[in-house]
């Protein structure tokens, strides 16, 4: 596994387009994350590209159904050869416990993490779906159930790590969407924080997309990220 602690997403419609971008680095770079818009287009042979070119890859399906179901839609994305899959933890501990358990069976599993909230969602979008608590309280809540869950760690937002951190040792991933280097544009993301400051706060993976695949020069652009977060 690589030491990088930027996964970029790849969140493209043209194949080609992606592997330009996937050309022109290397696995100590960056990881890379494959979501629900690439793979409906691509399907599982383009991770296996990304797998094939030794790049730690996270599978963000984000799966969220009855255990059975998500259990062996986690053995298809093992069967891939992805670093990292997700579940969302709404779906409950008994969901978690079945696809972890599923999981450790494997010779060399991939990570399971759990999504919280979304980094897309502020306190009036919980609020919308029915939830009073804060966006931390009920990250706090899920993150705790995922780990009682046997999972390896959650998606969350930076804004939550220090509190995170507080409850749950380096070991549990927290992997953070919703990272906007200065003079970026927020876009539709809500709970936002810059990579030195999430790095400061606790994180484990920052997972960046537009700032990267939109810039004029991507490249250019991961570097900068990098550095900025060089020890
Ligand atoms: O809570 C979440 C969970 C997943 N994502 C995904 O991360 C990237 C973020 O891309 P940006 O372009 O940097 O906003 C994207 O693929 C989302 O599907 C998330 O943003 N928030």
């Amino acid at each position: 596994m690589s030491d990088a602690k930027v996964i970029v997403a790849l969140d493209f419609d043209d194949k080609r387009q992606a592997l330009d971008l996937v050309s022109q680095l290397d696995r100590s770079q960056c990881k890379l994350k494959v979501g629900k818009e690439m793979f409906t287009y691509f399907g599982p042979d383009f991770v296996k590209e990304l797998v094939r070119r030794d790049f730690d890859v996270f599978l963000d399906l984000k799966f969220h159904d009855i255990p059975n179901t998500v259990a062996k839609a986690c053995l298809a994305a093992a069967d891939l050869g992805v670093w990292m899959v997700n579940v969302h933890a709404s779906g409950g501990p008994e969901m978690m416990e079945k696809a972890s358990t599923a999981l450790a069976r494997l010779k060399q599993p991939p990570k399971l993490i759990a999504v919280t909230v979304l980094t897309s969602m502020d306190q009036a979008q919980l609020s919308s779906i029915g939830i009073s608590s804060t966006p931390e309280q009920h990250v706090l809540k899920l993150a705790n159930m995922a780990q009682q869950s046997g999972l390896d760690g959650v998606v969350c937002s930076a804004q939550e790590a220090p509190v995170l951190r507080k409850q749950h040792n380096s070991e549990f991933l927290l992997v953070t969407p919703g990272i906007r280097p200065v003079g970026s544009q927020q876009g539709d993301q809500k709970r936002i924080m810059t990579p030195p400051d999430a790095i400061l706060a606790g994180v484990s993976y920052m997972v960046i997309g537009r700032p990267i695949t939109q810039a004029n020069n991507p490249m250019q652009a991961l570097q900068e990220i990098n550095d900025s977060i060089a020890l």
